[in-house]
């Protein structure tokens, strides 16, 4: 079953950002709480993010027991996380902050429990505010996915979106500080 997953024909132009991360460079944290890929998260999926080529991100994650859906396998669940994650750093390469708007996820094999899986995502296009980002999830070879995911992103101003939300993370303090400095 293929995705109904449309990008529009009339893309803007876009450019690699230049403070974002290097060919090969680990790519930041958004967030150290982050389910997905913040190192705080003591339950969350310690996603390992790098920047690729051009507009391409590539990802590991370890398939720990406590990602269990089925027996022995991946929750689906949680694999659409990850895909939110990773496809999630796509719009740093090219600047904005950005958050999902729309995530659809092909799942094509299962996933066994305590299999390293990884990620390349890459840029399918931006028009205006909205990032269209597309991933597959492999188990060593690109070319035999074993889940495919499309999202769009689309591009927000981070004091506002999140103005109201900063009391309620535990790092709320940190947060309140870094988004009053001008
Ligand atoms: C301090 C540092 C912190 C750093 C944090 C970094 C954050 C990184 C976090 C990453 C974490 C990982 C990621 C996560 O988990 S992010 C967590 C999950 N996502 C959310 O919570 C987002 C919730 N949604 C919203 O808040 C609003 O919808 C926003 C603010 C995003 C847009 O509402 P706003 O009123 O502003 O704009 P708009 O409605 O005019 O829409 C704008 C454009 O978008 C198009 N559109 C809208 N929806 C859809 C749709 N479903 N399919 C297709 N298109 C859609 C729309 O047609 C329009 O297009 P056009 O006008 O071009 O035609």
């Amino acid at each position: 079953m293929k995705s109904s997953f449309v990008v529009p024909a009339d893309l803007d132009a876009v450019q690699r950002h230049p403070k974002a991360a290097k060919v090969g460079e680990r790519m930041r944290m958004h967030n150290p709480l982050c389910y997905g890929c913040g190192e705080e998260s003591a339950e969350g999926l310690h996603l390992q993010m790098f920047a690729g080529e051009d507009f391409e991100v590539t990802a590991t994650m370890d398939v720990a027991a406590r990602f269990e859906g089925g027996p022995g396998v991946i929750h689906g669940g949680v694999l659409s996380t990850a895909f939110d994650d990773v496809m999630g750093m796509i719009p740093l390469l090219i600047g904005p902050s950005a958050v999902t708007v729309h995530l659809e996820v092909d799942y094509q094999r299962p996933i066994p429990i305590g299999s390293q899986l990884q990620f390349t995502a890459k840029l399918l296009g931006r028009q205006r505010r909205k990032i269209y980002a597309e991933g597959i999830a492999h188990l060593g070879d690109p070319d035999e996915p074993v889940a495919t995911g499309h999202a769009i992103f689309v591009t927000i101003d981070v004091r506002e979106h999140f103005a109201d939300h900063l009391a309620n993370s535990r790092l709320a303090d940190e947060y309140k500080a870094r988004m009053s400095r001008p």
